[in-house]
Parts: C-alpha cells; structure tokens; sequence
C-alpha cells in the first residue's frame, strides 16, 4: 500500500505541492484532475519514489519508498520514456531486463501483441505515430505486473481500439489487486475510479 503522509514539495524555495494526504489501496482506481502547471508531473514522481519530497514521507509497505521499489510502480509521464532509435521489442526488452523479468524475448512478443503492436515489433520507434508509441509506453507500464500504476493522461492519443486494450489492461491489473492512479481531464475516465481528487494550488482535495 502507498501512503503520502503531510508531502510537500517546493523547487528553488517556490511551494508546488502541499501538505498531501493520500492512501492507495489494493484493487483501487484513483482519479486526480489538475490543471497544466499544477504539480502533477511532480506529484506522480514523488508516488513512485523517483523524486523526495522536501517535505512529509512517502511510505511504501510502511516504510520509506526507495528507488529500490521501482519494480512495484508503472509511471506514465507525459514523456513516453521510450527510446526512437531503438524498435519497439527493444525497447520493451530494455525494461524487461531492468526489472529483472526472466525470458523476457517471449515476453516482450506477447506484450507487443496485446497493445496491437506485433507486427512492428522491428521498426523504430521515432517512426511510430502517437497512438503508437502510447500503446508501447503502455505495455512498458504494464509488463512487470507492477502493484501501483501511476498514469498521465493513459487513453491520450488512442482510438478506440487502443482504449478497448488499456481498459482490458487496467481490468487486469485491478482484478490482481493493483492500485491505479489516473490523471485525467476526461470525465468518462474519472467515472471509473472509486475516488476523485483534484490538485488545485498545491493542494489535492478530494471531490
Ligand atoms: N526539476 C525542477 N526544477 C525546478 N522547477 C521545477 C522542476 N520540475 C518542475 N518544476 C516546476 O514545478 C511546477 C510544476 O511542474 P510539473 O511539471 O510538476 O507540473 P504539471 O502539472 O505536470 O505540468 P504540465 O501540465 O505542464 O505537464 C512548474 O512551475 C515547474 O516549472
């Protein structure tokens, strides 16, 4: 279980975020709306560990998140984290190593497959359009069955097919007992989510 406890988060003294309280429970969709310029890049990265807070503690299991509990977290950031001169299985097998995941060639295939991806799994992804590369940073997110999933704006950029696969994705991960985190503008995606908060002035509320 992820807990924030009184995380606040200022850059060059200037307050971002502050005195956050949030508990994600397993099998639990969360839905935060915010403004651009908000805090949400900010705020995700704190969840996942990847940035401290200058305030407050992060606690994963009941202790302080290390870079050592990445495994446990799929962030989605504007940023897709993919490499354009690397193809997509290997891109896929560059994170599949990283997190340690055995066999990861067949691994990666089938994820290829899953986000409707197989049959360019040797192109290079600088070649990829938008929804393309949503689709990949996706399956990135999903391989290592992570417990927390942290995402930006996921359904950006997919027709309807790719929403069909992420709604599937995310069915998956829930039914596992995942924790899903969502920041979104969309009302139909925060529709799914048992809480809603928004991040408004450094302050996330809930609604
Ligand atoms: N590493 C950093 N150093 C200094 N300031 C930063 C840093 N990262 C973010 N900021 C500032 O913190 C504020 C919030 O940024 P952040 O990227 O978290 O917001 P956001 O809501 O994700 O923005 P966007 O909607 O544009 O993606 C901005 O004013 C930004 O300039």
């Amino acid at each position: 279980m992820l807990i924030l406890e009184g995380v606040a988060k200022e850059y060059n003294l200037k307050p971002i975020l502050e005195d956050i309280h949030l508990s994600l429970e397993p099998g639990q969709v969360y839905a935060l709306t915010a403004p651009n310029g908000s805090g949400k890049t900010t705020l995700l990265q704190m969840m996942a560990g990847l940035v401290r807070p200058t305030r407050g503690r992060v606690l994963w299991d009941g202790g302080p998140i290390r870079t050592t509990h990445r495994r446990h977290f799929g962030v989605l950031l504007q940023q897709p984290m993919l490499y354009g001169d690397l193809s997509a299985s290997e891109n896929l097998a560059f994170y599949a190593r990283l997190y340690g995941l055995p066999q990861h060639r067949q691994l990666v295939q089938s994820w290829l497959e899953q986000v409707g991806l197989g049959d360019t799994a040797a192109q290079r992804v600088r070649s990829f359009s938008k929804g393309m590369k949503q689709r990949l940073a996706l399956a990135r997110c999903f391989i290592h069955k992570p417990d927390v999933l942290l995402l930006d704006e996921p359904f950006d950029g997919l027709d309807e097919r790719g929403r069909a696969i992420l709604t599937r994705l995310f069915e998956q991960r829930i039914n596992d007992g995942a924790s899903v985190f969502l920041v979104t503008h969309r009302e139909d995606e925060v529709r799914i989510a048992a809480r809603r908060y928004t991040l408004r002035f450094g302050r996330v509320t809930a609604c």
